[in-house]
């Protein structure tokens, strides 16, 4: 795959391997990383009840912050990953990169858990 900002590697735009690659990390991060996996189970099940119940508002809410928590979440363990390769031991600005990708997270699941318990009672009184 060609870098597009080094200009390194083939030309070629394969998006079926962009698909296979991005369910490759999904897969992983399921696998590999608690946080992600019970969100995604509350997440596929509160969409699947507003889908059920014909919520197509609430269905798209919760979609909306479904993807910004996991999406937060990914960078998270990506960037964590990342950090650790590089620095094994104790560093201030590797402390203050992972401080600051964790407030990102933080403030995502303050989000997603509003929004998931807002839903939940609202779902609940629709039924
Ligand atoms: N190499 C390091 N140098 C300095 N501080 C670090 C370092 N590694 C971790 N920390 C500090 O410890 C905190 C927790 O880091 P850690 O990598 O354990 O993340 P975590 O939140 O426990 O991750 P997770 O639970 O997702 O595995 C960081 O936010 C940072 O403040």
């Amino acid at each position: 795959m060609r870098n597009k900002f080094t200009g390194v590697g083939g030309t070629r735009y394969r998006p079926v391997r962009k698909v296979k690659v991005v369910f490759s990390g999904l897969r992983f991060a399921v696998r590999h990383d608690f946080a992600v996996a019970y969100k995604l189970v509350v997440s596929v099940v509160l969409v699947a009840g507003a889908a059920a119940l014909q919520q197509w508002v609430d269905f798209v809410v919760i979609l909306l912050a479904t993807g910004l928590v996991l999406t937060a979440e990914l960078l998270n363990s990506a960037l964590e990953a990342l950090c650790d390769h590089v620095e094994t031991g104790h560093h201030e600005q590797i402390g203050i990169v992972k401080d600051v990708a964790a407030a990102a997270v933080g403030i995502s699941i303050i989000v997603w858990v509003a929004t998931i318990t807002f839903e939940c009672v609202r779902l609940v009184s629709v039924l």
